[in-house]
This record gives structure tokens, sequence and C-alpha cells, in this order.
């Protein structure tokens, strides 16, 4: 049988020939197949978080060839936005409690702090920028033996585990519960082969992904390679839930696009609501309207992706990895 999914992969890596994206699903433009979610049904809880447009305003979409795949078009209202990509990378890749690709390959000192040294330093930014690929939160994804161990736990940030629970129950997940998360950064030449997530005990639950910065194609096939799949572009803001059947479904991002989109030049100045002020960074979500404050975020995310991958890995009521001994 042949790898169809290969196939698509390499046709969209292409540098020569330029890859031809009239297949790829748009979802923000009017021609794409629209799921009325509310209608649907889908929407089961109307929740309403500082940094989301109210539900009743996402644009939500599923895929035929994918049941339980779920796109919504940048839910974020536009402060919402900004704020994420600044915990994204100023405070996601913080030590110890997330762990970096840069890690013990001595480019990045312990005691440095890696988007503090991006701003402050041009020389070892140019080097130590497009360096960091991925940082990891709560369970450590662990990249050689894929298994997650409570010695590798550190506790979740509290602000990105409300947004997860709050999107997945309003999508009908009203247990979940983030407890693993990568932060995966891609640079004008990266691609992420296509691959299953399967790690997590609990592979009943949704994963959340969140794209930031630069467009992205993204494949979603089936449980095996030989599934032809279906190609869509992925936009700043975009949110991407894996839930049912797709939670097992190989997927890849192929190309990373030069340029990005929904991000707006002027974002009135708005302090938190008084539920999320206590939930979120309300110091970081006031500062974040303030242009000057947001130009570094944006130089970057002008030319990079990043990308939030948010998992539940234990079943509920669970509170830790037993190791099989
Ligand atoms: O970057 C993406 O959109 C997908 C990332 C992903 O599949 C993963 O981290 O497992
Ligand atoms: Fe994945």
């Amino acid at each position: 049988m042949p790898e169809l999914f290969k196939e698509s992969f390499k046709k969209y890596k292409s540098k020569c020939p330029p890859p031809d994206f009239s297949e790829v699903i748009n979802f923000g433009s009017k021609s794409s197949i629209q799921i009325e979610g509310v209608k649907n049904g889908k929407i089961v809880n109307p929740v309403h978080l500082c940094g989301l447009q109210p539900v009743s305003q996402w644009k939500i979409s599923e895929i035929e060839n994918n049941p339980g795949m779920i796109h919504v078009v940048n839910p974020f209202t536009d402060v919402g936005h900004r704020y994420w990509v600044c915990r994204a990378l100023s405070s996601y890749t913080q030590r110890p409690e997330s762990k970096l690709s840069l890690d013990g390959i001595g480019d990045l000192q312990e005691d440095e702090d890696w988007w503090e040294l991006c701003t402050r330093d041009a020389f070892r930014a140019k080097h130590l920028q497009p360096g960091l690929r991925w940082a990891t939160m709560g369970y450590h994804h662990n990249w050689n033996t894929k298994i997650y161990s409570e010695e590798e736990r550190d506790a979740f940030p509290g602000d990105l585990a409300a947004l997860s629970q709050c999107i997945a129950n309003a999508v009908g997940y009203s247990d979940f519960c983030a407890e693993a998360a990568i932060v995966n950064f891609y640079h004008k030449n990266s691609a992420l082969a296509g691959h299953t997530d399967h790690s997590e005990r609990n592979l009943e639950a949704p994963l959340l992904s969140f794209s930031f910065g630069c467009s992205a194609v993204f494949l979603i096939g089936g449980k095996t390679l030989e599934t032809k799949p279906t190609a869509m572009f992925l936009h700043s803001g975009d949110l991407v839930i894996m839930a049912g059947e797709s939670r097992l479904c190989y997927h890849s991002v192929p190309k990373i696009l030069p340029t990005s989109e929904n991000l707006s030049e002027e974002v009135p100045c708005c302090s938190p609501c008084k539920d999320c002020c206590c939930i979120l960074d309300a110091d970081l979500f006031t500062k974040c309207s303030d242009n000057e404050f947001w130009e570094p975020f944006k130089k970057y995310i002008e030319k990079s992706r990043i990308n939030l991958n948010v998992r539940q890995v234990l079943y509920p009521g669970e509170t830790r990895l037993i190791s099989e001994t």
C-alpha cells in the first residue's frame, strides 16, 4: 500500500517545485465547509474567559474525513491573542518549571533567561532565538522514550490550564485537565514529520493545539500512513481540537509560510475581568496592548510560529502515574 501521508508531506514541504496550495482548506474563508457549532449541538456550554471571544461567535468546523477533529478560527480577542503569545515566549520558557530544547548544550547557562537574553543581547539572540525548538511543561515529554513519569513532572501553568479547561468544556469535555504541554517553536524551514500522540495514559481526553504567528500547512490523516491526509491552513490564533477518532490520527506540519494573519496593529488597553484577574497574569494582560511592550513579541511571531500543544495524561480522579515495575 502506498504511504499517501508521506507523499502529501513531501509535496507540501517541497521548495522546488513550490507546492500548489489549491487543495488546502482555509477555514477563515467563506468557501470552507462550515458547521454551525451552536446549531449542531457542539457548543454545550457557553463559557467565556478573558482572552477568548464569547463562544457564540466562534467559527467552528469539522472535517468530513476526520470525525472528532474540530477547527476554530481564531477564538481570541485581540488582547487575548497578544497575551498568549507573550506568555508562550516570556513565561513558558522559564526554567526550571519548563524544560527547553536548549538545555544542556551550553548555549544557554542554567541561570539565564532565554527571552530576556533574546530581547537584550542582539548578538546572542541571533543564535538563541532560532535555536529554541521546544519547551515542555507539566509532565515533560521525553523525546527519547516517549514515556511520561512522576520524576519528570512540574506544576502546569494555571492560566493555560484554565484556558484549556474552558475550551474543552465548551465543546463537551467537562472534566478536561491540562497536565502536559509542548510549546513548539517553528522557523522558516522547520517542519514536523507525521506522527501520532499516544504517550498519554488517557487517550480519550481531547488534545488542544493553539497556533500563533506565521501560518502553517497542517496535515491530518488516518490511523495509518496509508490514508491520504486532509491539508488545512492554521493561522495565528487558530485552535485545533483532536478528539474522538481523530485523537490518534497521523498529523504533521510540512510547511511554515512567511506570513501571518489576524494580528491587529492597535489593541485597546484593557484589564482582565473580575473572574479572570486571579487566573491570568493581570499585569501582563494589561501591558500587552501597549505597542512598545508588544514590539519584540510581534517581531518574533512575524518570522516564526508558536504551537501550544496541551494534553491530559491521567484519567479523571487520578492524581499521579503509577510506574509499572
Ligand atoms: O504544530 C502543530 O500544529 C502540531 C504540533 C504537534 O503535533 C505536536 O506537538 O505533537
Ligand atoms: Fe502531534
